[in-house]
């Protein structure tokens, strides 16, 4: 099997295509093990489909699947060009719905215009924050910080499974957002997490703490470019393409 490995600001995709849609949640473990396997925050299939480009198939590296992933989306719409499975516009299912990615051949630099977001629940009183529940494909719990650099993994992972949800916490820089993000099926932090940014981003922009389009620092360091297109967020950055390999498992 042809396996690729991306990083999309620091959150890594193990990415093949198949004509076959199945059940991958074992492999997805196996791939994404950082000891035993090629390491990943996530397992990405690409399959056919009738109307779209294409379908994928998300999994974290626990196994479970996630009905949306930003980073993800971004890496599989590069794959896709690169593998010519689709035009550099392109539109496929996920779970949460329709993407529409763009790449740029280029700058490398692929946009991916998120589903609408949902606000689930405001004002949740949690560890002395104040924590908003979002939806951005996938459940996220959001709050602001003054320093950034203290992030409790140990609350943050109480909040995540009290709520099933990712947890974010989120710095004003001027009109840019610094962010970190604990996610579920990772169950850690990780470097980057494209739902999560955005969903810092939407309620950012609903307390007017920013406006417009803005740049987005992710533990990476990393700079992401966030903006609102009609209803939804577009999501632009950089991916790369780590290596490309024959795997047989
Ligand atoms: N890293 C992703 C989100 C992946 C799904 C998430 N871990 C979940 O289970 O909800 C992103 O970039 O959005």
């Amino acid at each position: 099997m042809k396996v690729s490995k991306y990083s999309a600001n620091g959150n890594d995709f193990v990415i093949f295509h198949s004509d076959v849609k199945a059940d991958r949640s074992k492999l997805a473990k196996i791939v994404c093990n950082r000891q035993e396997g090629v390491g990943a925050d996530g397992l990405i299939v690409i399959v056919p489909h009738d109307k779209y480009d294409f379908e994928w198939q998300f999994y974290n590296s626990d196994g479970s699947t996630a009905e949306m992933c930003g980073n993800g989306s971004r890496a599989c719409a590069h794959y896709a060009f690169y593998n010519e499975l689709a035009p550099k516009n392109m539109s496929f299912l996920t779970e949460a719905g329709v993407i529409n990615a763009e790449v740029d051949a280029n700058s490398g630099m692929v946009l991916s215009e998120l589903t609408p977001p949902k606000i689930l629940e405001k004002d949740i009183i949690f560890g002395g924050k104040n924590w908003w529940k979002l939806d951005t494909g996938v459940p996220h719990m959001v709050s602001f910080t003054e320093n950034i650099k203290e992030f409790d993994i140990l609350e943050a992972r109480e909040l995540r499974y009290k709520y099933n949800a990712n947890v974010n916490i989120a710095f004003v820089d001027g009109n840019n957002l610094r962010v970190r993000t604990y996610e579920r099926g990772v169950e850690d932090e990780t470097l980057a997490c494209g739902t999560g940014m955005a969903a810092c981003f939407y309620r950012a922009l609903m307390e007017k703490k920013i406006s417009g389009d803005i740049e987005v620092y992710p533990k990476s360091g990393d700079t992401l470019y966030l903006g609102m297109n009609d209803k939804t967020i577009t999501f632009k950055g950089k991916v790369k393409r780590v290596f490309e390999t024959e795997w047989k498992i």
